[in-house]
């Protein structure tokens, strides 16, 4: 699913990142590690089509990313990713239900609360629906970012720090759900963290 040769990005001269060669394989979980600094975000950026890497492949599913057009990576990022990102980003004003609608739209897609129902339950939050995003507590608010991230069955779900704001109890709860939902939609799983307590949920691991 997920092929990178030769990556590498720089910063002002300075390279940040530098992934000779790794591979995630369609519906593995895939933990990158690495302490602060050390080019996690700058890796889940490059998969995801919001950066341009100095030099290198990142394929998935055998398409090149940095070679496709802006116009063409963000087609693939909105039809082909799901993200889930340690500051949350929902839409505070509007409804748990609105906010995965709006990454249906955005996705190009119809709306589809069925298969929003679907994902909502699976994850213990269907009673959430019609709450604004703002106030649902913070465990909460995670949960309905999963769920976005995967509502549009993703080939790629992409994870930054998703647990280092929790406690153990979250913690736990969070990686399985993730994983849960990423094997319910056949999804290759990347979650890039410095938090060690999730790492004997990973066989594969690349440190950074
Ligand atoms: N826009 C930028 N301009 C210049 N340097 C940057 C930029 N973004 C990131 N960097 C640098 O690139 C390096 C890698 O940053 P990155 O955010 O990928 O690390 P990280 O492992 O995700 O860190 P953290 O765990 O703290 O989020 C850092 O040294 C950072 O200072």
């Amino acid at each position: 699913m997920l092929e990178i040769r030769g990556l590498r990005h720089e910063y002002g001269g300075r390279t940040v990142l530098d992934v000779p060669s790794w591979d995630v394989a369609a519906g593995e979980a895939s933990l990158v590690l690495g302490p602060s600094g050390s080019g996690k975000s700058t890796l889940l950026g490059v998969v995801s089509g919001l950066l341009t890497p100095t030099a290198g492949e990142v394929r998935v599913a055998g398409e090149n990313i940095p070679a496709l057009s802006a116009a063409r990576r963000d087609a693939y990022r909105a039809k082909h990713v799901g993200i889930v990102l340690q500051t949350l980003h929902l839409i505070a004003v509007v409804s748990v239900r609105e906010n995965l609608r709006l990454a249906q739209r955005l996705a190009g897609h119809a709306v589809d609360d069925a298969r929003i129902d679907t994902v909502l339950e699976g994850l213990g939050i269907a009673a959430l629906a019609s709450r604004r995003a703002r106030e649902l507590s913070l465990g909460e608010a995670q949960r309905v970012a999963i769920a976005r991230s995967v509502v549009n069955r993703p080939a790629l779900l992409l994870a930054d720090e998703p647990t280092s704001a929790l406690d153990d109890g979250n913690c736990e709860k969070a990686i399985e759900l993730l994983m849960s939902q990423a094997k319910a939609c056949g999804a290759s799983l990347v979650v890039a963290t410095h938090d060690h307590r999730i790492r004997a949920h990973f066989a594969r691991q690349l440190v950074l």
